[in-house]
């Protein structure tokens, strides 16, 4: 079964916990986007919800299939995001971000009652870090702030090369905030909650892909069947 197969099936499993009347957050990335897919068909079916996307990759998939959509200024309380990861421990603990999408995402799943993680089995870490840790910057000052960042990292015990993120065409990505992104290559997190807290502290980091205490469950789909961390109920 492909990776691809696999997100699918842990999206459908997720769809199973939206109930009539939900007001839902919608993540990004291409496991999302399978939830997104499959919330559509739904919602031609009748099915009653309302949505806040976490992108506006999402909002324009989730308006292009006729799914109600809010905003967090019109609905500030949700009671279900369902969103990807890009790594996932088994306290919970998420790096996101890989989809410059961690900003939006991280508000949204603040304003939720519950957040589900949806991936593949490839995502779940004995340790975080593999991936690298995306840090979202103003443009203002990013030497300042890089430098800020490194003796952050250096507090935290994790070491590592900060990267600036650009396209593929070789710009400064500009996330839908308008920001930038440092992605910080540590191959381990020792301690995740240390790091978070320094990081949130530095005037120009606006936010960070690390995740702590926000994920209720994680549907993680293997060649096995699913496993699912946390509780979904
Ligand atoms: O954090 C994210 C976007 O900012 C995504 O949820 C994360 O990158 C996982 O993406 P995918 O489902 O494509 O593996």
């Amino acid at each position: 079964m492909s990776s691809d197969d696999l997100k699918k099936q842990a999206a459908a499993r997720a769809l199973e916990l939206v109930t009539p009347g939900m007001r839902l957050g919608l993540g990004t990335g291409s496991t999302a986007k399978h939830f997104v897919d499959l919330l559509g068909a739904r919602v031609a079916e009748g099915l009653d919800v309302l949505c806040v996307s976490t992108s506006e990759v999402t909002e324009a998939q989730a308006r292009a299939l006729s799914i109600p959509m809010s905003t967090l200024d019109a609905t500030p309380e949700l009671d279900l995001t369902i969103d990807g990861a890009d790594e996932v421990d088994r306290e919970l603990r998420l790096i996101k971000g890989g989809g410059a999408a961690l900003l939006r995402e991280k508000i949204v799943a603040a304003a939720s009652a519950r957040m589900v993680v949806i991936a593949d089995d490839t995502k779940l870490v004995e340790r975080l870090g593999r991936f690298p840790l995306p840090i979202e910057i103003v443009p203002f000052g990013m030497e300042a702030t890089r430098r800020a960042v490194l003796a952050a990292m250096a507090g935290a015990g994790a070491a590592g090369d900060l990267v600036l993120r650009r396209k593929a065409d070789g710009s400064v990505l500009v996330t839908d905030g308008g920001h930038w992104i440092l992605d910080a290559h540590l191959g381990e997190i020792a301690e995740p909650e240390s790091l978070s807290t320094a990081l949130a502290a530095i005037p120009g980091v606006v936010e960070h892909g690390l995740f702590i205490g926000l994920a209720d469950a994680a549907i993680l789909a293997g060649a096995a069947g699913l496993t699912v961390l946390g509780r979904l109920d």
